[in-house]
C-alpha cells in the first residue's frame, strides 16, 4: 500500500474522463460553492487574527469534498460543530495521506516510519468510507451530482464498468492532487497580495468594477472577468511553484539545441527533469524574475509565452498536464474575491519561506493575517 496506489490508479481512465468531468465541475463549484465562502467566513468575528494557511486548507477540503466526493462527505466534514471539531475523521485521514507523501517516502515508500504507517492506515480507512458511500448510493438508487458519481457511472473503452477499488483510488488521488496544491497556491496568492499593495489595490478596484456591473452575482462569466485576480494567482504560482520538478522518460533519441545554438543528443530511455522552481525564474523568459509582477502575463508582455509553450509549467505540460487547472483557478478566484470584498487583511507574520521537505511545496509555518470586516461597495 504505497504512494503509487494512492495517486497512480488507472491513469488512462483518469485521462479519458477527467477533462470532461472537470469542465462539468465548473457548474458544480458555482452551484454549491459560490455561496460556500460566505458560510465558512461567517464564522470569523468582526476582527481578529487567523492562520491563513490553515483556514484555506479547511475551506478547500470542504470544496473538494462537495465537488469531488459529494454531499455525504461534505455533511460528515461539516458536522454540527464546525469550529470546534471542524473536520473530524476525514480531514485527519487526508492530512495523514498528505504528510505521508514527502520526499523521504517518495524515495523509500515502504520504509517503516510513522508517517508511512499513518499514510497507509489512512488510505485503507478512506477507501472503506468511499466504499460505504458508493454502496449506499447503489442500494438506495440515489444519484448525485459529483465526480464520485461520474466515476461510478463511467465505463472503459471496451465497455467494462469501473470497479469500486479503482473509483476509490481515483477519487482519493484526485483530492490528493487537487486540494493541497490549490490551498498552497491560494495561501501564496494571499501572502503576495498582502505584501504588494499596488496589486492588492488593483484587485480591489477590479472587484468594485465587477460589483458595479454584476452586483453580488457570481457565475462562470463573472469569474472570467476577474483578469487581474487571475494574473495575481498565476504569478503567485510562478514565484512559488508547488512542484519541485516534472519528470519524464525519453521514448526515442532526441536532439536538443540550446538558445546559444549548441546541439546535443539525449538517448532513448534517459530520465529528464524540468526543475520548475528554476525554469519559472529564467531571466531570458521572465523580466526581473524575482519580482512579483502579475502584469507580466498581460497583453503586450505575455512573458509566459516567450520561451515556447512550456515556459509556464506550474501545471505541468504534455500528456500529463494537470487536468484540474481551470477548476483550481475557479475555486481560488471564488475564495479571494470573497475575501477582498468582505475583509481588510494585513499579513502580520514575516513572509513565509518555502518548506522544501514537502512533496507538494508549501509555505513554511503559519501565515498569520489580521482581518477586519468591511463591505466593498462599487464606488
Ligand atoms: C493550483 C492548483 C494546482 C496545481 C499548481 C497543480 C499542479 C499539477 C502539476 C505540476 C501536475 C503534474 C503535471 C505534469 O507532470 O506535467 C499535476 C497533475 C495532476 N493534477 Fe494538478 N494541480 C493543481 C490543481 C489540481 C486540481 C484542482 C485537480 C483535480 C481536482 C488536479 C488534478 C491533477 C491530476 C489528476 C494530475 C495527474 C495528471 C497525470 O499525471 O496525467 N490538480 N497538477
Amino acid at each position: 500500500m504505497v504512494f503509487h496506489d494512492v495517486i497512480c490508479v488507472d491513469k488512462l481512465m483518469v485521462h479519458v474522463n477527467l477533462l470532461y468531468m472537470l469542465i462539468q465541475l465548473a457548474d458544480i463549484v458555482i452551484m454549491y460553492d459560490i455561496y460556500f465562502p460566505q458560510d465558512y467566513f461567517a464564522k470569523w468575528g468582526e476582527e481578529g487574527v487567523v492562520d491563513l494557511k490553515d483556514e484555506l486548507n479547511h475551506i478547500l477540503m470542504l470544496i473538494a469534498s462537495r465537488c469531488l466526493l459529494g454531499n455525504e462527505f461534505r455533511e460528515s466534514l461539516h458536522g454540527n460543530e464546525v469550529r470546534e471539531k471542524p473536520f473530524g475523521e476525514i480531514y485527519t485521514l487526508f492530512s495523514g495521506i498528505e504528510e505521508g507523501v514527502n520526499l523521504v517516502s517518495f524515495m523509500l515508500p515502504y520504509f517503516p516510519v510513522p508517517a508511512n504507517h499513518r499514510r497507509d492506515k489512512a488510505r485503507i480507512r478512506l477507501t472503506e468510507i468511499v466504499y460505504d458511500i458508493m454502496r449506499s448510493r447503489k442500494t438506495c438508487g440515489r444519484v448525485e451530482e459529483d465526480v464520485l458519481q461520474k466515476l461510478m457511472d463511467s465505463r472503459y473503452k471496451d465497455g467494462r464498468r469501473t470497479t469500486e477499488a479503482a473509483v476509490a483510488g481515483m477519487i482519493i488521488g484526485l483530492i490528493f492532487a487537487g486540494k493541497h496544491t490549490s490551498s498552497n497556491v491560494s495561501t501564496w496568492t494571499g501572502a503576495c497580495l498582502l505584501t504588494h499593495t499596488k496589486f492588492l489595490d488593483a484587485v480591489v478596484e477590479e472587484q468594485r468594477e465587477i460589483i458595479r456591473k454584476y452586483k453580488d452575482k457570481i457565475d462562470y462569466n463573472v469569474l472570467s472577468k476577474m483578469e487581474t485576480l487571475h494574473s495575481c494567482i498565476k504569478e503567485a504560482g510562478r514565484m512559488h511553484p508547488v512542484t519541485l520538478g516534472l519528470i519524464r522518460q525519453t521514448e526515442k533519441n532526441i536532439n536538443v539545441r540550446t538558445k546559444e545554438g549548441t546541439e546535443y543528443g539525449i538517448p532513448k530511455g534517459d530520465t529528464l527533469v524540468n526543475l520548475v522552481m528554476l525554469t519559472s525564474k529564467l531571466s531570458h523568459i521572465y523580466k526581473d524574475p524575482e519580482v512579483y509582477d502579475p502584469y507580466r502575463f498581460h497583453p503586450g508582455r505575455e512573458e509566459d509565452k516567450v520561451g515556447g509553450k512550456f515556459s509556464y509549467a506550474i501545471f505541468g505540460g504534455g500528456i500529463h498536464v494537470c487536468p484540474g487547472e481551470a477548476y483550481a483557478f475557479l475555486q481560488i478566484k471564488i475564495i479571494w474575491s470573497h475575501l477582498v470584498r468582505n475583509f481588510e487583511l494585513k499579513l502580520t507574520s514575516p513572509f513565509s519561506k518555502t518548506d522544501w521537505s514537502k512533496f507538494v511545496l508549501e509555505p513554511k509555518g503559519k501565515v498569520l493575517v489580521n482581518y477586519k470586516r468591511r463591505r466593498l461597495e462599487s464606488n
